[in-house]
C-alpha cells in the first residue's frame, strides 16, 4: 500500500484542497487534494500542463495571490517535537517564518527571479537579515559563503550581480536561498526545465546531496515523469485539479494502474531495449472553468464507461491508490477491461505494450 508518507513520519498533511481563480469563468484549478509528506521523502508531482500542479504548490506555501482562493481544505505542519501547526490558519510574522523556515520554495523560471540591480551577496544577506536579524555583518558573511559553498559556488561570486552569471548559477544561487534558513520542505517547480540537460542533472545531483546532508523533505513539481521517476520515492500524479494515482515510484513504474498514467509512461522514450512506438496522449486536458462531471480522463480514455461520467471516482488502494471506476469492484464485479489490466501489468517504463490510449491519428 502507498497512500501516505510512504512510511516515514509525515511533516506535512494536506487534506481535501481545493483552489479558485475567480473571474468571469471561474477556473477550478484544484478540486480536492490530500497528501502526506514523509519527513525527507521526495514525493514527484507530474501531470500536463494546466493540472494545477503549481496552484498546489503555491497553496501549500501560502503563496497564492489574488485571483486565486483557497475555497476548502487544510494543511498541516508537524514539527520534529510533535507540535502541529494549522498553516492555513497562520497570519503575520508567522507566516513568514513559515514560509522560509518550514517550507521555502523555488518557483518556476526562479532564475529569472533574482534582483538584476543587486549582488549575489546582497540578496542572499536580504533573507539572512530578515530572518535572522541577530547575526553580525561579519556572521552573516560567513552564512552566505557557506551557502554558496554548499550549492557548488565559488565565493569569489558573492560580488557578482546575475546577469554575470550562467542560467544554473542563477538557478544555484536561488537554492542556496531557499536552503538559507534550513527548512523541512522545499518545493521545487519545474526548477531545471529552462537549463541543459547535463546542467539539469547536475543541479538535481546537488539537490539529493543536500537532502542527504540536511534531511529536508522535496516535493518536486514537473511535467516530466521519467525524471521523476528517477528521483521521487513517491509519485502523485495530478490530471485536472485531481489526484489520479499515488503510489511509490517503483510499484507506479513496475505497474501503474490509471489509464492517464498509463499514457503518460507510454509515451516515454527508451534508450534501452526494443525499439517501440511512442503514444502521445491524443485529446486535450478539460477546461478547469467547466470541468467533466466524473472522472476528467473520460474523454480522452479509451477504457471509459457509464459509471465514468457520473461521479469523480474515490482513489482505491489496488497496489498504488488509483482513481479509476475501472478498478471498482461495486461497478466491475469481474474487473478491470482484460486490456487495461495487461496494459497494467505489463508497462514499465520504456517498454509499453498497448497503448491505453488511442494512437493519434
Ligand atoms: N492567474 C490565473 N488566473 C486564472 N487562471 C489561472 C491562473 N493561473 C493558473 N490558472 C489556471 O489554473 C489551472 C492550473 O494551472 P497551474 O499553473 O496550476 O497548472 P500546472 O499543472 O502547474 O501547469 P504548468 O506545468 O503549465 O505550470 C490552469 O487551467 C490555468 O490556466
Amino acid at each position: 500500500m502507498s497512500s501516505g508518507g510512504g512510511g516515514a513520519a509525515p511533516v506535512l498533511s494536506v487534506r481535501d484542497i481545493a483552489v479558485d481563480y475567480a473571474g468571469p469563468r471561474t477556473v477550478h484549478a484544484v478540486r480536492g487534494v490530500s497528501f502526506d509528506l514523509g519527513r525527507s521523502e521526495v514525493l514527484g508531482i507530474a501531470g500536463e500542463s494546466g493540472c494545477g500542479k503549481s496552484t498546489l504548490a503555491y497553496a501549500i506555501a501560502r503563496l497564492l495571490r489574488p485571483p486565486a482562493r483557497m475555497t476548502a481544505g487544510s494543511v498541516v505542519f508537524h514539527d520534529t517535537d510533535g507540535t502541529a501547526i494549522d498553516v492555513t490558519a497562520l497570519s503575520g510574522e508567522a507566516l513568514r517564518t513559515f514560509r522560509w523556515r518550514r517550507v521555502a520554495m523555488v518557483f518556476q523560471g526562479a532564475m529569472n527571479a533574482l534582483n538584476p540591480v543587486l549582488s549575489v551577496r546582497a540578496q542572499l544577506g536580504d533573507v539572512l537579515r530578515a530572518h535572522l536579524p541577530d547575526l553580525t555583518r561579519r556572521e552573516r558573511e560567513d552564512r552566505c559563503r557557506e551557502l554558496l559553498d554548499l550549492v557548488g559556488i565559488e565565493a569569489r561570486w558573492m560580488s557578482g550581480y546575475p546577469h554575470e552569471l550562467s542560467g544554473g548559477m542563477r538557478q544555484r544561487v536561488m537554492i542556496a536561498m531557499a536552503m538559507a534558513l534550513r527548512p523541512d520542505v522545499v518545493i521545487l517547480d519545474e526548477p531545471t526545465t529552462a537549463l541543459d540537460v547535463v546542467v539539469q542533472r547536475e543541479i538535481l545531483e546537488e539537490i539529493d546531496r543536500l537532502r542527504s546532508v540536511f534531511g529536508f523533505a522535496v516535493i518536486f513539481i514537473t511535467h516530466d515523469l521519467s525524471l521523476l521517476l528517477e528521483i521521487s520515492d513517491r509519485l502523485i500524479i495530478m490530471y485536472g485539479g485531481l489526484i489520479v494515482e499515488q503510489g511509490r515510484a517503483t510499484e507506479i513504474q513496475a505497474g501503474a494502474h490509471h489509464p492517464y498514467t498509463l499514457g503518460m509512461l507510454g509515451s516515454i522514450p527508451t534508450l534501452r531495449g526494443d525499439r517501440r512506438v511512442l503514444h502521445g496522449i491524443p485529446g486535450t486536458p478539460p477546461d478547469l472553468a467547466d470541468p467533466p462531471s466524473g472522472c476528467p480522463f473520460t474523454p480522452r480514455c479509451r477504457y471509459a464507461f457509464g459509471a465514468c461520467g457520473a461521479a469523480v471516482p474515490p482513489l482505491l488502494d489496488v497496489g498504488t491508490l488509483t482513481a479509476c471506476a475501472q478498478y471498482d469492484p461495486a461497478l466491475r464485479p469481474d474487473g478491470p477491461d482484460d486490456a487495461l489490466g495487461s496494459a497494467s501489468a505489463s508497462v514499465p517504463a520504456g517498454s509499453a505494450a498497448d497503448s491505453p490510449v488511442e494512437p493519434a491519428s
